[in-house]
């Protein structure tokens, strides 16, 4: 294994390993940290993790255990992939995760880059960017768990480790990858380890690419790995990808403006659950039987507005909402394997680590792309669809059930 990769989510994970496959390189995602060795013929290995919401010592002790395991796995270069919307509060735990992997693998200079220009993120002058929007203006401000309200990673990443933050701006990523390189060294020498990269577009996420060639840590979104399987001599041998058809269950946790049209536009069956319903210990079971007595691809969702969101949260407290509907998706995911379900559809981070917890599976294989940053994959005969809350086209539900169907 060459590269050694950490997610701090699910459907984050599986963007990556999205990326990683399609530039070529054999790519497993893990659910948890692995107890076992690897396949000797895997390139590339993510360990996801559902650490991106828990406190930041949690979430720097699961990461080191993985970072240790891709060490034996003979990993030379590590990626810590968080949201390409930088989603994390002050407290972290983007920052002091990325410091704790930095002093164990003794990085120099670590760039945090969470552009992903083919879904609209962007860096620029050190700002995060989501389309024509600022991301404190991009919806993401009103995020149920990590509310984004400064879009100058600069000064959100101060806030979450002891240090100053360097930058390297897009004026310097197009003069290419010495000018990058040099710049790096420049901003290390100045004692500013932890540095803001812009890039705007693919080629510059290419060119960091290169620029990184034997760096130890990396951090950012799916887009920073565009250019790093150019790096090591790869096999070239992707593995064939089969498809599955039958019943499809869609499950929906995700409050985002993406989600919630897609929501909106889906034309089958569909069941909300609202939080106090998860609350008052609504039947998994309940669920189940709801969507296996539908025709078509039935979705169930606790999908709503941030004034829906706010209220419950004030209501009942937002960890313990968040747990409720967490749990209540993960047990109906459990509940429909066991009643046979073997194609299932999750929207969300978060909810989506509680489905894939929920069924426990050891590694996911990385299959064809529904949109980007959206791969199908399978775990032995399950085969799932775990969609990042802000991606996706608005019938994202109905595509999905079909892209798992194909052969690849
Ligand atoms: N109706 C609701 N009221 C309050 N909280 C909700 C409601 N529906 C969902 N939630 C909670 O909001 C959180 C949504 O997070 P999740 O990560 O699943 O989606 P997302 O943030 O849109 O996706 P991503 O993390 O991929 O961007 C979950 O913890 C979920 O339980
Ligand atoms: O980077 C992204 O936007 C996604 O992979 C993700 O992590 C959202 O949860």
């Amino acid at each position: 294994m060459y590269l050694g990769c950490i997610g701090d989510d699910f459907t984050g994970s599986s963007d990556l390993g999205n990326t990683l496959v399609k530039q070529g390189m054999r790519t497993v995602q893990y659910v948890g940290v692995p107890q076992g060795p690897a396949d000797p013929a895997v390139e590339a290995g993510v360990v996801a993790l559902k650490s991106r919401s828990i406190p930041a010592s949690e979430a720097v002790r699961l990461s080191l255990a993985a970072l240790d395991w891709l060490r034996d796995q003979g990993c030379t270069q590590f990626l810590f992939k968080y949201c390409s919307t930088f989603d994390s509060t002050s407290e972290g735990n983007i920052g002091p995760v990325a410091e704790a992997l930095a002093e164990a693998l003794g990085a120099e200079s670590v760039i945090f880059c969470p552009a992903f220009p083919a879904t609209g993120r962007t860096i620029y002058q050190g700002h995060l960017f989501v389309g024509d929007h600022l991301l404190s203006e991009s919806g993401m401000q009103h995020h149920p768990l990590t509310p984004m309200t400064d879009p100058d990673l600069r000064r959100v990443l101060a806030a979450q480790i002891g240090g100053a933050v360097g930058h390297v701006p897009a004026a310097t990523v197009w003069q290419g990858p010495e000018a990058i390189r040099a710049a790096l060294a420049a901003e290390a020498q100045a004692g500013r380890r932890f540095v803001i990269a812009d890039a705007i577009r693919d080629e510059d996420l290419l060119s960091w690419g290169r620029a990184l060639a034997g760096q130890r840590l990396i951090t950012g979104g799916s887009g920073i790995a565009l250019g790093l399987p150019g790096n090591f001599p790869l096999s070239g041998q992707a593995g064939a990808w089969t498809g599955q058809g039958g019943r499809v269950v869609a499950l929906s946790g995700s409050c985002s403006t993406a989600t919630r049209r897609q929501v909106a536009a889906h034309d089958g069956p569909k069941r909300e659950v609202t939080a106090e319903e998860a609350l008052a210990g609504l039947a998994p079971e309940d669920l189940a039987d709801w969507a296996l007595a539908q025709d078509g691809l039935p979705l169930i969702y606790s999908s709503a507005d941030p004034e829906t969101v706010a209220a419950a949260q004030k209501a009942h407290g937002r960890e313990k909402v968040a747990a409720a509907l967490e749990g209540l998706f993960g047990a109906t995911a459990r509940v429909l394997a066991a009643r046979g379900i073997r194609r299932l559809i999750s929207a969300g981070g978060e909810t989506s680590g509680a489905v894939v917890e929920a069924l426990a599976p050891d590694a996911l294989e990385i299959g064809p792309e529904i949109d980007p940053g959206v791969p199908v994959m399978r775990a032995g005969d399950m085969v799932l669809a775990l969609k990042s809350g802000n991606f996706g086209a608005e019938d994202f539900f109905a595509k999905a059930a079909r892209v798992m169907e194909q052969d690849q």
